[in-house]
């Protein structure tokens, strides 16, 4: 689904990451984490085609994501699912707006039912005509989990999701993300929270990907 083979991505420098060989597999659950500045981040847009390679080769679906299209590229982004670290809103629109933002830009409509439906299974169905600056930090994170999933896509990377939430609520979280693997989504998490990832590893067969001197390899089944 997503495959790096010898990737290696540089901002203009040296190179950030090197010589990256890994596969997504269709339904896997993985964790991404590695020292603040590592390039978590870095790897997660690799995913989504945000950056391009600049070395080896990246294979997202079907396509090697250098020879991608601006159509491709669209096309990916409509199969990927992204919660960004700092989740950004329209602070304008109500909640229910701001989740059915991406199907809205494609000049799609949200039916008002899923719509509905997808705002209770994150639990903010009592917020829906909420402005987002109303929002705790919690919600604000399931708000975009929300917004990622609305375009039913086949992979979710989400970016620290609960980086600034306390146990209860990135447990809520978690069980989010774990649903929608049974559901046949395929989930890349990164996070430094070791402790989330010791909780989903008690309930899922996830895989830890370990950011170290530029190379990102699987850690070993101590964590
Ligand atoms: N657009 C950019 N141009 C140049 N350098 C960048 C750019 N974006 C990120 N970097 C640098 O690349 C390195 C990795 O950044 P990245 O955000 O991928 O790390 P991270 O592992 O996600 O960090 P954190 O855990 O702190 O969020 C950092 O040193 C950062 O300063």
């Amino acid at each position: 689904m997503i495959s790096f083979d010898k990737v290696g991505y540089s901002y203009g420098g040296g190179e950030l990451l090197s010589e990256i060989s890994l596969t997504l597999s269709p339904g896997s659950f993985h964790f991404l984490t590695g020292p603040s500045g590592a390039g978590k981040t870095t790897f997660l847009k690799l995913c989504y085609a945000e950056l391009l390679p600049t070395a080896g080769r990246l294979t997202l679906f079907d396509g090697e994501a250098r020879g991608l299209s601006r159509d491709d590229v669209a096309m990916v982004r409509r199969r990927i699912g992204v919660v960004h670290q700092d989740c950004q809103f329209l602070d304008h629109l109500p909640v229910a707006a701001n989740v059915a933002l991406p199907l809205t830009v494609t000049g799609k409509d949200a039916e008002v039912a899923d719509l509905q439906d997808l705002l209770t299974w994150v639990g903010l169905r009592p917020l829906a005509d909420a402005l987002p600056p109303s929002l705790s930090g919690g919600e604000r994170q399931r708000a975009a989990v929300a917004r990622a999933v609305i375009m039913s896509p086949d992979v979710i990377l989400a970016d620290e999701p609960t980086g600034n939430l306390d146990w209860e609520m990135s447990q809520r979280l978690l069980r989010l993300f774990l649903e929608l693997n049974r559901m046949g989504k395929t989930i890349v998490i990164a996070t430094h929270d070791m402790n989330l990832i010791r909780t989903a590893k008690g309930q899922v067969a996830a895989r830890v990907l370990r950011i170290q001197n530029r190379r990102v390899q699987l850690a070993g089944a101590d964590l």
